[in-house]
């Protein structure tokens, strides 16, 4: 029997509860030996694995991660090369190196070698769900529903070794944007919210079996 693996996902704020959701149920689903906790404190973040940063509003994420004295920890654990992390929308912004555009309040945990556009597709009422095919990268995966709710997109990849697209949609006229990305073997980022797919898991047991069970 493998080792019991924990999965922490960050708590400070945003739509931390239905990635625990989504992740407790692949879990299950699949008998993967993985506990998942919510992460709010040192303690809890050392119990981690891996680390999930979901979306919300990174600037607030940030500023709560400051105050509480808890940014070092973060910086310390997703900058492991035995760590996972996994960023969905304010998580990809706060794990990135840099931001194109709203710099100014937010500090982050530049992980991610990649210059990032924070609400590139508009404000809330131009948020949308498209149903992508992901089966490149997650096998049969053809019709995904992909919520964007004021989604960043990866503007600029600043390391092409090591930051690989796994996804790109159209945006507008201009050209397209990538939506989806992995860096070496242990850090995802997506700008969309996978734990906001009704009932559809699919993402969340790849991320599992890819970056938690097999990593
Ligand atoms: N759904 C989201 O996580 C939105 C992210 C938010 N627009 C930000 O800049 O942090």
């Amino acid at each position: 029997m493998t080792r019991k693996k924990c999965v922490g996902v960050l708590a400070l704020q945003g739509a931390f509860q239905e990635h625990i959701d989504f992740l407790e149920r692949a879990a299950l689903e699949n008998c993967y030996n993985v506990t998942v906790i919510p992460v709010r404190t040192k303690k809890e973040l050392h119990l981690c694995d891996s680390l999930v940063i979901p979306g919300g509003e990174s600037t607030t994420m940030s500023l709560i991660a400051q105050r509480t004295n808890f940014f070092d920890d973060l910086y310390t654990f997703v900058h492991s090369s035995q760590k996972s992390v996994w960023g969905t929308c304010a998580g990809l912004i706060f794990i990135s190196d840099e931001l194109e555009n709203q710099n100014e309040l937010i500090k982050t945990l530049h992980l991610l070698h990649a210059r990032v556009k924070r609400n590139a597709f508009g404000r809330q009422a131009q948020s949308f769900t498209k149903v992508c095919d992901f089966s490149e990268f997650i096998p049969e995966c053809t019709d995904f529903p992909a919520t964007f709710i004021r989604a960043p997109v990866i503007d600029k990849i600043l390391d092409s070794e090591t930051v690989k697209p796994l996804y790109t949609i159209p945006n507008n006229d201009e050209e397209d944007v990538i939506v989806a990305a992995q860096q070496g073997s242990n850090v995802l980022v997506t700008s969309f919210h996978p734990e906001l797919a009704d009932d559809d898991i699919r993402f969340h047991e790849w991320f599992l079996k890819k970056f938690v069970v097999d990593f």
